[in-house]
């Protein structure tokens, strides 16, 4: 069984040095095949017959054992390998069904996605993608292998083409609760008008990643206050203030000036590192100061022991090599201090498609935000 991931381009060591690791705490070893800079990761698992294609049901079974695609720093999408295609005919629709047919029979899908893995050079197969949707989905439909529109017991599994050339496909499965619901795993932004940065797109970003809607309108409501570290030009606040949190902006530089005059934003001049909240604490701390990633947790940390915020949401800066074995580390010692002073807390960490050489983390620690959390989808 082989197990195929998405990340940023130049991860992909990242993203199997992750792999191995967290496969390795439930007994799980095997090697990963990768090529720099393609985005991809295959992963094949030691122990199961590569030979025989499992059963969907196997599949999940095997899934409950692995890590959650949540728990995935580097990684965009978890996907399990049907089978590599090299089309022998034009119609690749018909081979594909026809595999499918062969090897999972009735099997329906909660939806199909044609795709690639963003890189440099399958920029090139976009196209092509884009238009071989509409012919298989259309055939799959005819087929009833698609679950149809407005049905609500949908498929627990999405079915994925993968391009790299319009004369081969990889078929692959995602679990729908345990994986990206974005074609690509890339959550595609609107640049608002009215936000000062395009900083703004990785918090909104971590928010959609991080919480459902009814989430988001329980933990963000009207009235609470919250501290932004590196505040300017005021993207982050700018996401904050949407969602009528009233913002302590703290940084040296120039804050956007439509944002001051929402009412919502008071601006202080001060340093990241030695700032106060006006009001002793606030509900949300957030930071996108680019410093050195330990300093920015623990700085994190201090505010969340000491009772100053009750969640956070950080990025903190990758160094150029060895960059999984060094965020584990400082992502170890921030789940340590929260054990020691916290019963409970939440805790998640991830690289965004907006993100660049840095990664997004949330922490609540709030026993009244945690109950928040604990909302439906
Ligand atoms: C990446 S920018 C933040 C962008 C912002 N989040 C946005 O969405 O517009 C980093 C900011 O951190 C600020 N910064 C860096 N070190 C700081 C410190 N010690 N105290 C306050 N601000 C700091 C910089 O001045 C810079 O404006």
């Amino acid at each position: 069984m082989e197990l195929i991931f998405y990340c940023r381009s130049g991860y992909e060591a990242d993203l199997l040095a992750e792999l191995q690791d967290k496969l390795a705490i439930n007994n799980h070893y095997g090697y990963g095949k990768f090529n720099k800079n393609d985005a991809l990761v295959r992963f094949h698992l030691n122990k199961q017959n590569p030979d025989h294609i499992q059963s969907i049901n196997e599949i999940t079974r095997l899934n409950a054992k692995l890590p959650k695609f949540s728990e995935l720093i580097f990684a965009r999408q978890k996907l399990f390998l049907l089978s590599d295609i090299a089309f022998k005919t034009d119609n690749r629709v018909a081979e594909i069904l026809a595999y499918l047919q062969m090897a999972c029979p009735k099997q329906s899908f909660s939806e199909v996605f044609v795709e690639y893995a963003e890189n440099e050079k399958n920029k090139k197969i976009a196209k092509f993608c884009k238009k071989f949707l509409v012919p298989l989905r259309t055939a799959l439909r005819k087929l009833n292998l698609l679950t149809p529109i407005g049905n609500d017991t949908k498929s627990s599994v999405r079915l994925h083409a993968i391009f790299e050339t319009s004369a081969n496909c990889t078929l692959a499965i995602s679990i729908v609760n345990d994986s990206s619901s974005n074609p690509m795993g890339i959550k595609r932004l609107k640049m608002p008008q009215e936000a000062p940065s395009r900083s703004t797109l990785k918090l909104e970003e971590a928010l959609l990643l991080f919480f459902s809607q009814n989430q988001q309108t329980a933990l963000f409501t009207k009235g609470m206050r919250a501290v932004d570290l590196g505040a300017c030009p005021g993207g982050w606040t700018y996401q904050l203030i949407k969602r009528n949190i009233i913002v302590e902006a703290v940084d040296h530089g120039e804050i956007a000036e439509n944002l001051l005059q929402t009412g919502l934003v008071e601006y202080y001049s001060q340093d990241g590192f030695l700032y106060e909240p006006q009001q002793g604490n606030v509900d949300w701390l957030v930071c996108d100061m680019l410093e050195q990633p330990s300093r920015v947790a623990d700085l994190m940390l201090k505010w969340l022991v000491s009772r100053k915020a009750n969640a956070a949401i950080f990025n903190l800066k990758l160094p150029m090599a060895k960059r999984y074995k060094v965020v584990s580390v400082i992502l170890q010692n921030i789940k340590n201090t929260l054990s020691t002073h916290f019963e409970e807390y939440h805790f998640a960490a991830k690289q965004l498609y907006h993100n660049r050489d840095e990664i997004s983390i949330v922490i609540i620690t709030n026993t009244q935000l945690l109950k928040a959390l604990a909302k439906p989808n």
